[in-house]
């Protein structure tokens, strides 16, 4: 089978540098093993109205690499505009944080054309297409456009919020009907796909049965696929990464006293603020631990030229400045605050040296750091995982230490305990997040995703076939056409 994978941020497998987020981290390992050509943004933009997209094209396993140059006069409006300071926000549940303009809209859309138009060139007659994340919601419908037939699936990285939250999104309606051109809509948890087949059911008048929507557009199945990692590989990297040396430096420094870490993008959707004043609340009302356990916090910037970014970054080193400032000593830092990236050969070390792993985001989709911390503890003598019960990861990871992260006094007690948690008890709880791990590996999201998508693309055709109103000749939408037969274009008919 041919397989074309899609999505805004790509990861090289010969750069060797830190990874920005979860999908290119996530995506890399399995894309490289599977044959299939990946692609995604360049990062860079080009002028012009491009007869033929410029991709710049590297080997990846069996397969390719492409990486497109976007246009230059969409690429802000797409990017920084349209899905992350209207998407994001919503799928997050952070409506308030919503500032997009119609413009905005427009280059969403352009670029989600764009992108439909550069895939053309790999696709082959049994090419099946996977598009990845809120960047290119209307990328199927696109692709539909152009009469292609084949199966497309989608799969959302983020948590998909109630109706009411996602309808304070401009043209969500259409965005979202637009979505209905995909054989299969994959997402992380029940809540986000229950979240959607609401949305659904309040805005149209289309049937849902067991997760299948039938509408126009053809017939689209709704079904959950929790993202993995490679366990047993990320553990080997942990051990081994014992040895490097920004590692066995952390340990030197540490002078016996214990440490709790954190590793996440620079977002609001991660509740660092609440995070930090966690911490520091455990540290004042538990004084006899002042001097015996920090934190480290790797903050990666992340999209700061978005204002919501760029406030929190100011945000957050004042108040590691002030907690550190009020209740550090000369020879003691209560938190070692990072604002760069680290390769995940050196991460796996660092979240080994660590006795606590604590991810409490407000909003996420699955959170992949909390999968890895875990997997990276030494099995002799396991860290605390603390988890927010609002990441994704919880939903597997339930024998962590689970925290409501707007309850700061609750956080710093649940620190505390992690801090103090006995051995067996500790072992106990890690051995059970362990097995779940292994037995959901990326490579099993991976390939699980792939054969529903060829399972839901033949019994939707099915469907279509035996259901006398489905064999209607192609029927224009709002939005374009529905996929039910091939459309003529550009002179030829394309299958
Ligand atoms: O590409 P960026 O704008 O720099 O952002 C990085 C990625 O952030 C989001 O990651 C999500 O995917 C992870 C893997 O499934 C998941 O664990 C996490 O909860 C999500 O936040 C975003 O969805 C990606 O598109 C970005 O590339
Ligand atoms: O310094 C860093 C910080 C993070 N990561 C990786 O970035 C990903 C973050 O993914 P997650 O799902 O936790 O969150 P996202 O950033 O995608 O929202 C994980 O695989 C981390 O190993 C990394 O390689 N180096």
């Amino acid at each position: 089978m041919n397989l074309v994978v899609v999505s805004n941020r790509v990861a090289r497998a010969s750069a060797n540098e830190p990874m920005t987020g979860g999908l290119a981290a996530a995506l890399l390992p399995v894309v490289e093993k599977s044959g299939a050509i990946w692609v995604g943004s360049s990062g860079r933009v080009r002028d012009g109205a491009q007869r033929e997209p410029f991709a710049e094209i590297e080997e990846l396993g069996a397969g390719a690499l492409a990486m497109l140059d976007l246009p230059a006069a969409h690429y802000g409006g797409y990017y920084e505009g349209f899905a992350n300071s209207a998407l994001w926000p919503a799928l997050h549940s952070r409506a308030d944080l919503i500032r997009v303009s119609q413009d905005d809209y427009h280059s969403y859309r352009e670029v989600n054309g764009f992108m439909a138009r550069a895939l053309m060139r790999f696709r082959k007659p049994d090419t099946s297409f996977w598009i990845q994340d809120y960047h290119f919601l209307a990328l199927g419908a696109e692709l539909r456009d152009l009469g292609v037939t084949q199966p497309i699936g989608f799969f959302l990285h983020t948590p998909w919020a109630s109706p009411a939250t996602m309808g304070c999104v401009p043209h969500n309606r259409e965005l979202i009907e637009a979505m209905l051109a995909y054989d299969l809509i994959g997402f992380q948890t029940d809540e986000d796909c229950a979240n959607f087949l609401s949305y659904v059911q309040s805005e149209f008048d289309f049937s849902i049965v067991d997760g299948v929507v039938t509408s126009p557009r053809g017939v689209s199945r709704c079904q959950v696929f929790p993202i993995g990692i490679d366990a047993d590989l990320f553990a080997q990297q942990a051990q081994k990464a014992t040895a490097h040396p920004d590692v066995s430096r952390l340990r030197k420094s540490l002078n016996g006293e214990k440490l709790v870490i954190g590793v996440d993008r620079l977002d609001y959707s991660k509740g660092l603020i609440n995070r930090i004043n966690a911490f520091e609340r455990m540290l004042t009302s538990r004084p006899a631990l002042q001097r015996s356990v920090s934190l480290l916090q790797i903050a990666t910037p992340s999209r700061g030229t978005i204002e919501a970014y760029g406030n929190l970054q100011g945000d957050l080193a004042r108040l590691v400045s002030d907690v550190n400032g009020r209740l550090g000593e000369a020879d003691w830092t209560p938190i070692r605050y990072l604002n760069k990236g680290f390769r995940q050969a050196v991460l796996a070390g660092l979240y080994r040296t660590a006795q606590v792993g604590l991810v409490t985001p407000l909003q996420d989709g699955m959170n992949l750091v909390a999968k890895e911390y875990v997997a990276a503890q030494n099995p002799i003598d396991p860290g605390v995982l603390v988890l927010s019960k609002f990441a994704g990861a919880a939903n597997e990871l339930d024998t962590a230490l689970l925290v409501n992260p707007h309850d700061v006094e609750g956080m710093a007690r649940a620190i505390a305990t992690a801090l103090a948690m006995p051995l067996t008890e500790r072992r106990m709880r890690w051995e059970v997040m362990m097995g779940k791990l292994r037995r959901g590996s990326v490579q099993s999201w991976f390939s699980d995703f792939i054969a529903a998508l060829g399972q839901a693309h033949a019994s939707g055709r099915e469907a279509e076939t035996s259901d006398p109103s489905a064999a209607a000749p192609p029927l224009k939408m709002a939005g374009g056409w529905s996929r039910r037969s091939p459309m003529a274009f550009g002179g030829a008919i394309l299958q």
